[in-house]
């Protein structure tokens, strides 16, 4: 199911297929699929709401004890189950020892989150020392681009995807403007071609090649939130530095979705979040990269006492012994309640790899593709039958696992219907629906069930608009 082409992805479906001797849209070929997963064992380590327990579930439409079909990870990861153990350790150490639990069990809260950032590295392809697990994403972003975005009246401009998530975009305006810039001189926002949806490669190279020699920092997205595009962010790099750019991705898309060698690429910088696929609850510790190269010459432009060497940190002589690379850019402690899910969530990817995470990713997403494909490609001689169509590239090294789909009914009606159906996705304005089965929880057979309700749901949309 993963090979380059769709055409071939659909005949390994039929394989299977034949091989069982069903149809290639039979939910056999899915629980096969799922019997054949060596990384089933992983979804036991997450929490899967019932689908009566869903704000928006219609239980005359759909049986209320059955586990949701949770396709939503892309915004908010699941609760691995020991983050309630982890955080009623702590409450339980607090409460018995209150501020000897700085120092004191199996978590101190004054290095605990050091304790996790080699966790977080391997997921990022990093070093742990290229790694810190601090702050917020937008914090985080707003910290790197202090240091990397100096820019000159030669060199000012900033290099982004037109329509970047809104907290990028106004991060990117607001740092433009405290240099003393102008965004509209010092923003270059890439469109795609016209009559497109995602940006190729090439446009973005040639803009680098035309541009580079304006442009301060080049800081793109790993993956793209509204079309699921993951860009080549090894070959933007290298275009950037060839230009004497410095290039940062903002990986909240990407961290824990796609296999991702931020160390190898040579990539100056980079932030994520971790609330989305690395599933450590909304508002949870983010993360910030800065290669090792930069560890003596970029320094935090903002300091605190947390980028001090951990060693000295409490002599309180107020003599900065500044951490070298990322670590120097830490502000505050942290705190436990955030390091506690964080760390569980780590543990589940450290039962696997993120290479064996993208293999099944690849075959999840692609099996998605051949059903929605399969039953509701466009067809010209059937005008009124409801259509829908991909957004994201098909070609597998061009996304994650996210399909973003747009349809021939009206979008808004379609999600309440599937939300009624106890499908857990997301709409974003202005006109699609985001669908992400994750490789660590989702199955098969959730791919299959959401086909159906999507069935059902298209049916009832496109009933109600006519
Ligand atoms: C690409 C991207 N950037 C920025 C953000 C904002 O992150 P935060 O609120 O954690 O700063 C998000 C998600 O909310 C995102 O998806
Ligand atoms: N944190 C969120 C929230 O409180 C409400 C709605 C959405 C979010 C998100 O995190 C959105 C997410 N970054 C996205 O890509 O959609």
């Amino acid at each position: 199911l993963n090979p380059s082409t769709y055409g071939e992805r659909k005949s390994a479906v039929q394989r299977v297929s034949a091989l069982l001797g069903c149809t290639p849209t039979s939910a056999r070929v899915a629980d096969y699929l799922d019997r054949k997963d060596e990384l089933r064992f992983l979804r036991e380590e997450f929490l899967l709401p019932k689908i009566k327990d869903l704000p928006p579930s219609d239980m005359s439409l759909v049986d209320g004890d059955k586990d949701c079909i949770y396709l939503v990870g892309n915004s908010l990861g699941l609760q691995p189950k020991k983050v309630r153990k982890y955080v009623e350790e702590e409450l339980e150490k607090w409460s018995k020892m209150g501020v000897h639990g700085h120092t004191e069990g199996s978590r101190p809260w004054a290095w605990a989150e050091n304790n996790i950032e080699e966790l977080m590295a391997s997921v990022v392809g990093a070093k742990a020392e290229e790694v810190a697990v601090m702050n917020g994403l937008t914090v985080n972003l707003h910290l790197l681009m202090l240091s990397f975005y100096k820019p000159t009246e030669a060199r000012h401009k900033i290099l982004l995807e037109d329509k970047a998530f809104p907290s990028d975009h106004y991060a990117a305006q607001s740092q433009v403007r405290l240099r003393g810039f102008v965004p509209e001189e010092s923003l270059i926002l890439l469109k795609p071609r016209p009559g497109e949806e995602t940006l190729r490669t090439e446009d973005i190279l040639q803009v680098i090649e035309n541009e580079g020699d304006s442009i301060a920092v080049v800081m793109f997205s790993g993956v793209q939130y509204y079309t699921g595009q993951l860009f080549d962010m090894a070959t933007i790099t290298e275009a950037g530095h060839k230009k004497g750019c410095y290039v940062g991705f903002d990986c909240a898309h990407a961290a824990g979705n796609a296999v991702l060698q931020l160390h190898d690429w040579d990539v100056d910088f980079a932030c994520w979040c971790s609330y989305k696929y690395i599933n450590s609850g909304a508002g949870g510790l983010a993360g910030a990269f800065v290669h090792e190269k930069h560890k003596h010459t970029i320094k935090p432009a903002l300091m605190g006492w947390w980028g001090h060497d951990l060693k000295t940190r409490f002599e309180m002589n107020n003599v900065m012994e500044l951490q070298p690379g990322v670590s120097g850019f830490r502000l505050s402690n942290q705190s436990f309640l955030l390091v506690c899910p964080l760390q569980a969530s780590l543990e589940v990817f450290n039962m696997t790899s993120m290479e064996a995470l993208r293999r099944k990713s690849l075959l999840l997403t692609g099996y998605l593709e051949f059903l929605i494909q399969h039953f509701y490609t466009r067809d010209a001689r059937r005008p009124h039958k409801p259509y829908v169509h991909i957004v994201t590239p098909s070609d597998p090294q061009q996304r994650g696992c996210q399909l973003s789909l747009s349809f021939s009914v009206p979008v808004k009606r379609l999600f309440q219907e599937l939300e009624k159906r106890g499908v857990v996705c997301d709409m974003r304005e202005p006109s699609v629906l985001r669908v992400a089965p994750v490789p660590l929880y989702n199955t098969f057979t959730d791919v299959h069930r959401f086909i159906q309700m999507l069935g059902e749901a298209l049916k009832a949309a496109n009933h109600s608009s006519t």
